[in-house]
Parts: C-alpha cells; structure tokens; sequence
C-alpha cells in the first residue's frame, strides 16, 4: 500500500478510550506522520476505532503483534486488510511456517495490501534477559536471525531497535523496511525502553520509519513536538 506522507514518524496513540485516541489524532496532521494501534487501545475500541483513523485520512500501523498457529495468523492479518490499514505486523519468532501463511494471504491483493511485518527483539529487552526464554545467542544475533527468516518468509520488513538497523540493512538490503521503536530524543525520558536511539540517529543507522508515542503524546504540544523531531531529523514537512 503506498502512501505520500512527509515524515517517517509514526506516532503511538496508545490510549485507553476512543476518545482520547481520536482527540490526540485531531491534534495531529495525516499530511505529517502516520498513526499506530496496538493492543490496548485496540481491545477497548476495537475496528470502528480503526475504521475512523483510516477515514480522517491517517495511515494506520495496526500493532497487534500477532503469533498464533498459521491458519489463524493468516486470517488475522487479512482481516486487518479489511480494515484498510497500511501495516500490520507479527511475531517473527512464530516462525516461517506462520510468517509464510500470513505473506500468502495478502499477496492476492497486490498493490494495496498492508505492510506487513515481523517483530524482531522488543525494544523493552535487555540483552540479560534472554537466556531466561531460551535464547542463548547475543541479542544482536537473535535480532539478526529473526530478520533474515522474516526476509526469506516473504514480510516486507521487521521491527527493531535502531541500535541494530545498520546491521538489518547490510543483512536484508535496502528495500527491506526497518520499523524502530525506542526513539527518544536528546534529554527525554527512557521510560520501560532498554534499547533506545534519538530520531537523527536512528534515521542514519537506516531506519525507514520511526514509532514515537510519550514523546510527543505526552507533550503539551504534540503537532509542536512532531514538528521539532522532524526538523531535528532534517525531513522536509
Ligand atoms: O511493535 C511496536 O510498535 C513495538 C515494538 C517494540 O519492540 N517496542 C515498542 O516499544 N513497540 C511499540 O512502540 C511504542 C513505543 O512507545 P513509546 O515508548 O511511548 O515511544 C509502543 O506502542 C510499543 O508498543
């Protein structure tokens, strides 16, 4: 699905009503940065929700990080399709048979199926905590391991902390699309993150697109914060 938007943010409208959802998205400009849904505001308010995002012109990064049995990840993300979202996104550690079903049930739609994309390592993780779910390779392998079976599993891209986009690129090539959480600009607060990057220099390690939720959710001015973090990056709005 493509899209004209002028800057690679997307911005995290992780809410608990409807309504503070939207009113932050009304605050916001479709023209200037796309929007994410994930799962809370997703169970409260639901498709409709969705439906009225994609309508008010945003393009919707519908974040339900989905890993299931293949049959029912497939289903899943052509129902996202229905909703007319741009990216969707699934659990790359569900492995390549479930990854391949989810490619598969998209590819009919040609041109205007969503994004689709697989998580890597979230960027909460630390790398102490792996050995802990069984993973025993450095982190920045795993990260690495789990991209290229996204890659030869058919998704467009995956998500990743931008400490490791350079390395992706290099991996899984230009055309293959690094989504990075984790972005904190200079001076702001990490929060639960672990593997934080400021928006320049995720840009220059090769992130193609940028989620960002307290940073500008939380600020008096959201449009204005949007605005400084696009100019700090050096896109032109
Ligand atoms: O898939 C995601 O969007 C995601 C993956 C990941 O590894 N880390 C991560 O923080 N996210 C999401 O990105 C957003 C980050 O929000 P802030 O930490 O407020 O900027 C949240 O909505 C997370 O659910």
């Amino acid at each position: 699905m493509s899209s004209q938007v002028a800057s690679p943010v997307i911005v995290a409208l992780d809410y608990d009503t409807p309504e503070a959802a939207l009113a932050m998205a009304e605050r916001l400009d479709p023209a200037k940065c796309r929007v994410k849904v994930g799962k809370e505001l997703f169970t409260i308010a639901g498709p409709d929700l969705v439906r009225a995002l994609v309508k008010s012109g945003f393009d919707v990064f519908l974040d339900l990080k989905f890993h299931d049995i293949p049959n029912t990840v497939a289903a899943a993300v052509k129902a996202a399709a229905q909703l007319g979202v741009w990216m969707v996104n699934v659990h790359a550690s569900g492995g390549e048979r479930m990854m391949r079903a989810a490619a598969e049930a998209l590819a009919p739609l040609g041109s205007d199926k969503p994004l689709l994309i697989g998580v890597t390592v979230l960027t909460s993780t630390a790398e102490e905590e792996l050995p802990a779910i069984g993973v025993s390779r450095p982190l920045a392998e795993q990260v690495k391991a789990l991209a290229e079976l996204a890659k030869a599993s058919g998704l467009d891209g995956v998500v990743c902390s931008a400490m490791e986009a350079q390395a992706l690129k290099a991996a899984c090539g230009e055309d293959f699309a690094l989504v990075t959480p984790g972005i904190r600009p200079a001076g702001s607060a990490s929060d639960d993150q672990r593997r934080i990057v400021t928006p320049s220099e995720a840009l220059k390690n090769g992130s193609d697109y940028l989620v960002i939720g307290r940073p500008i959710t939380g600020a008096s001015d959201p449009l204005a914060a949007l605005d400084a973090i696009v100019s700090e990056i050096g896109t032109n709005v």
